[in-house]
Formats: structure tokens, sequence, C-alpha cells
């Protein structure tokens, strides 16, 4: 990860391109604007957990990176300008987990998880005796691989978000997008899946985007905080006095008197 200072100052470092350069974003819906004029700028891999009160545009900020709606400033993904690659998940740029997922089908659940190679096939080729020991393994490092064999459709709602998460990290991309990946999750599983997206910035080099209102484990990751309650969104390292900081301001009326325009 790199130093404080540098992503604070949204600055990168070292000639590197920036992992994530996100520069005077604006986006919303129609006649309304969620987010104006966002900067955000990562040198290099980082966590960075973004909070603030329903609505206040964190989907939206999703929705714009992956494509799904337009936008005005720009985005870069590893020095590649978003607006010109085409099908960012297919050229393993991004990986996106939307709030909620479903399956309408009856299927094994590794059967589910080895698509996320699909980027390492061509159009039906089938999967490999190796792609579907990568699975095991992803299934293994969220704690679900005894749920492996399993139909996927009748698994309970946290028993299928960590299937989600295990597909996620078999796409190998290098920024992901995560919409509150703990909210159906026990207090055992929110944990690990915490740990588990640090290990992938820390050993994997990856970027990560979550959107939580998780705020009790954030305190003690390293990472980055982004509020996009506040009038003017900024980054800040992860600390307990930053998440209580954060905390107050979005229990206090203060933070909803904020104007809509945001
Ligand atoms: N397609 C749409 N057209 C118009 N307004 C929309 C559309 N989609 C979402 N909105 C509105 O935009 C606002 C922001 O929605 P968004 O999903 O980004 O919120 P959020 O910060 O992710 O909230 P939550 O924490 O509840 O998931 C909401 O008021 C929502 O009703």
């Amino acid at each position: 990860m790199q130093a404080v200072d540098s992503i604070l100052s949204n600055q990168p470092g070292n000639n590197q391109q920036p992992a994530l350069n996100i520069q005077n974003l604006v986006a919303g819906y129609e006649q309304r604007v969620l987010l104006r004029n966002l900067f955000l700028c990562l040198p290099g891999p980082a966590f960075v957990a973004i909070i603030g009160h329903n609505g206040c545009g964190k989907t939206t900020l999703f929705r714009a990176l992956t494509g799904q709606i337009p936008y005005q400033g720009t985005v870069h993904l590893a020095g590649h300008d978003l607006r010109q690659v085409r099908r960012p998940a297919a050229t393993g740029l991004l990986a996106h987990l939307p709030q909620r997922s479903s399956v309408g089908f009856p299927i094994e659940v590794r059967e589910l998880v080895v698509m996320g190679r699909f980027r390492h096939h061509r159009f039906l080729s089938s999967y490999s005796k190796r792609d579907y020991e990568l699975a095991e393994a992803a299934l293994q490092r969220v704690g679900a691989a005894h749920l492996s064999r399993r139909d996927f459709t009748q698994l309970s709602g946290g028993e299928q978000q960590l299937v989600w998460l295990a597909q996620l990290a078999l796409q190998d991309a290098g920024l992901y997008l995560l919409d509150e990946p703990t909210q159906q999750l026990d207090v055992y599983y929110r944990r690990r899946i915490f740990d588990l997206l640090h290990e992938w910035v820390a050993q994997a080099g990856k970027t990560i985007l979550c959107i939580t209102h998780d705020l009790d484990n954030l305190a003690a990751l390293p990472g980055y905080l982004l509020n996009l309650s506040r009038p003017e969104p900024q980054l800040q390292p992860l600390s307990a006095a930053v998440v209580q900081a954060e905390r107050e301001f979005l229990e206090s009326e203060a933070s909803l008197a904020v104007p809509p325009a945001r």
C-alpha cells in the first residue's frame, strides 16, 4: 500500500499509473445529481470503505464505474480511461458484486464459482480440472468449502453471499467493487470477509471499494474511509478515531441537513 501522504494528496507515487483515478465525477439520475465533483485517487492497491446514509449515492457511484449510468468527469483504472474500455470485466480491469444477485435455476455451488474463470475461456469451452481446483480453493478461503456440492438456490442468504465472494476472487480483477458484501453475514463471517478483503489488497495487490454500513468492523483494518454523506467526501485513513468521528457525523441531525443536491 502506498504512503498515506501520497494517497491523501491525490498524487500518484513513483511515476506509476494510479490503481484508480476519479477526477471531477458528476453522476445521478435525470434532474437529480447525487455525486458532485468527486475526486478519488489511489496510487496503489488499497482497501476503501465507502459509507454514508441510505440513498446518498454509494450504489450510484458503482453504477457509474460499471457503465450502467452516464457520468461526467474521468475515471482511469490502472491508466485505462474507463470510457474507452467496452467491457472492463472481460479485460480483468474490474469485478463487481452487486447488492443483490439471484440465480433463477438450480445449480451446484462449484459450478457457479468456477464461472469466475470466464476470462480464461473461449465461449462454450468447458472448464478444466485445474479450474475446478481453483474454485474449490476459493470456496475454502471464504470458509465455504462444505457448500461446494450443494444447490446454490437452497442456501441461506449469508451462505450465498460467501459463494459470490468465492466466484469474485476467481475473476482476478485489478479493482473490486463490493456493494455491502457482509450485509447478510453473521458476526463471525463479517470479520472473516473483511480479513479476506485485506488479504486481497496486501497479498494479491488488489484495489477494493467496499460499500458498507458495518462500521464496527472497519476500525481495525488498514485502508481508507470515504463518507459520501459528507458535503465534500475525502479519503481518510481508517482508524478507531476516524470511524468514531464519521459515526457521530452520520448519527447527527446535521448530516441529514446536507444539501439534497449531493
Ligand atoms: N434509476 C433511478 N432513477 C432515479 N432515482 C434513482 C434510481 N436509482 C436510484 N435512485 C435514487 O438515487 C438515490 C441514491 O441511490 P443509491 O442506490 O445510490 O443509494 P445508496 O447510497 O447506495 O443507498 P443504500 O445505503 O440504501 O443502499 C436514492 O434516493 C434512490 O432512490
